[in-house]
């Protein structure tokens, strides 16, 4: 079967679906977000791109900017950033503060917030927040090959308004000395970075360089193909927080989740998927957007432990 049908019936099994999730509602803007919302894009490595649902929908792209973010980092410090951030799963919920203690403020890895936090420091320089987040805005439009992509300050200003337990944790870490820039600067950033919105479109394009082992459609080089690759392994491992070994279990595919219910998921060498659904499951990642993955992986065979086709 070929793939626009197979993309045409996931959105449409997801559009039968009574159980959608909750809307995330620690962060209020997002709680108003419509959980009958369900997007797909699907861009494949000769440079097709295959939509269904609310694919052109911009949505709150949240934790899925920590793989932009984690991107931009390594190329400002190299492999010295895993001085001050770990590359395991954490097993703990994506905002939980408890390893920190025992293990000297260093987050198990960047995807987690606390890691994220850390990354967000190494992103902010000596500089101001706006120039971080210029930065970053411009690189994911650079990377969708898009200038429309914007922050919603809405979302942002909710966030600085609600966002205690990153506060805490970004405190707690700087009380460590591994987070090294005034925190209200540093969080400042990363809010605003959570609150980029993307439509499934856009980011399925933006992740096209995972997928192409490191280089840009246009030819240039964002990563080497070992960052790339090392950027995977990180989303398969940990793009999930405490689900990460569920996800991989039930998908098989590298994937980076969202609040916003967005997932961003590689397949390399093959295709980048974008699904958003703004209902999550408990471990606070979206509830169809899993399941629509599943189902795309076991019709194609796109689980990366599935042997190649011939
Ligand atoms: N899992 C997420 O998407 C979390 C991102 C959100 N901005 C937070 O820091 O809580």
């Amino acid at each position: 079967m070929d793939l626009v049908t197979i993309i045409a019936e996931i959105a449409a099994h997801m559009g039968t679906r009574d159980h959608r999730g909750r809307v995330a509602n620690y962060i209020p803007e997002l709680a108003k977000v419509d959980p009958a919302r369900f997007g797909i894009a699907v861009v494949t490595v000769d440079g097709r791109m295959i939509t269904a649902g609310d694919a052109d929908e911009p949505f709150s792209i949240q934790s899925i900017s920590k793989v932009f973010a984690l991107t931009l980092a390594l190329g400002k410090v190299g492999d010295q950033l895993w001085d001050r951030v770990g590359r395991e799963p954490s097993g703990n919920a994506f905002n939980s503060i408890t390893q920190l203690e025992h293990e000297q403020g260093i987050p198990r890895n960047p995807f987690i917030n606390a890691g994220a936090i850390v990354v967000a420091d190494v992103n902010l320089g000596g500089h101001q927040p706006r120039v971080a987040i210029g930065e970053m805005l411009r690189f994911v439009r650079y990377l969708a090959g898009d200038d429309a992509i914007a922050i919603n300050e809405a979302v942002a200003a909710s966030e600085t308004a609600t966002g205690h337990r990153n506060m805490a944790l970004a405190h707690y870490m700087r009380a460590f000395g591994n987070v090294r820039h005034p925190v209200d600067l540093v969080l400042g950033s990363y809010f605003h970075q959570c609150a980029i919105e993307m439509s499934c479109r856009q980011l399925a394009l933006a992740g096209r360089y995972l997928m192409l082992d490191g280089r840009h459609p246009d030819g240039g080089r964002v990563v080497s193909p070992r960052r790339a690759r090392r950027i995977n392994a990180l989303m398969l491992t940990c793009g999930h927080y405490d689900a990460s070994g569920d996800f991989a279990f039930r998908v098989g595919i590298p994937g980076k989740s969202g609040v916003g219910g967005g997932i961003l998921a590689i397949v390399p060498g093959v295709a980048a998927v974008a699904v958003w659904s703004p209902g999550l499951n408990d471990n606070g990642n979206s509830y169809l957007g899993t399941l629509a993955l599943e189902e795309l992986a076991r019709r194609t065979g796109w689980s990366v432990f599935s042997p190649p086709d011939p």
